[in-house]
C-alpha cells in the first residue's frame, strides 16, 4: 500500500509531519510527500502522486486563512480536490484547518495536530479496515473537536 501526503508551505503548522507519525503507529504503508506552495496546488499535485508516484490514497492538507479570499481559494480547491477524486476514482482525504476555527495559535497548533491524526486514522480504516468505519456510521464523528454523538437514541 502507498500513501499520498500531499501538503503546503501556506499552512502555519507541520501537518505532514502529524499525519505521517499517525500512519506509521498504525499502518506499515510506503508514504510519499509532495510540497506544493497553497491550497490551490493540491489538487495537481495529489492527481500526480495517484497517477504518477503510484498512490492508493492521498491525503491532502491545507490551511486557509481567515480572509474572504482565502475562504474563496479553499473553496475552489475542494472543488478541485474533488474533481481529481472523480478523475482517477481514488479517495482523496480532504484535510483543511481554516486559521479563524482557532481563537490563539496555541489552539490552532492543537487543532491542526488532532484533525491531522484523527484523518490519519480515517485513512487507515478506509485502505485496511474498511468495516470499522462501516461500524461508526451514525455515530457524529468530528475531526479534531469533540464527536458529535448519536441522535434519536
Ligand atoms: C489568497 C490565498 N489564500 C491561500 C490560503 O488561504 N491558503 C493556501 O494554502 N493558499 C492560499 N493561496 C495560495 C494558492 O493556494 C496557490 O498556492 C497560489 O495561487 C499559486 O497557485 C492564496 C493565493
Amino acid at each position: 500500500m502507498k500513501i499520498g501526503i500531499a501538503d503546503t508551505n501556506f499552512a502555519r503548522y507541520d501537518m505532514a509531519r502529524a499525519a505521517i507519525k499517525e500512519l506509521k503507529r498504525g499502518c506499515s504503508a510506503e508514504i510519499v510527500r509532495y510540497t506544493v506552495p497553497g491550497v490551490k496546488d493540491l489538487p495537481v499535485a495529489a492527481k500526480i502522486l495517484i497517477e504518477e508516484r503510484g498512490c492508493d490514497l492521498v491525503m491532502a492538507l491545507g490551511m486557509p486563512g481567515p480572509k474572504p479570499i482565502d475562504k474563496t481559494c479553499a473553496h475552489e480547491a475542494s472543488t478541485g480536490l474533488i474533481m481529481a477524486q472523480l478523475m482517477t476514482n481514488t479517495h482523496i482525504i480532504e484535510v483543511f484547518i481554516h486559521e479563524d476555527e482557532a481563537e490563539s495559535e496555541k489552539e490552532l497548533a492543537t487543532l491542526a495536530e488532532r484533525r491531522t491524526r484523527e484523518h490519519a486514522q480515517n485513512v487507515i480504516k478506509l485502505l485496511y479496515y474498511p468495516e470499522r468505519l462501516t461500524r461508526e456510521a451514525g455515530t457524529g464523528q468530528r475531526e479534531g473537536f469533540e464527536d458529535a454523538g448519536r441522535v434519536g437514541y
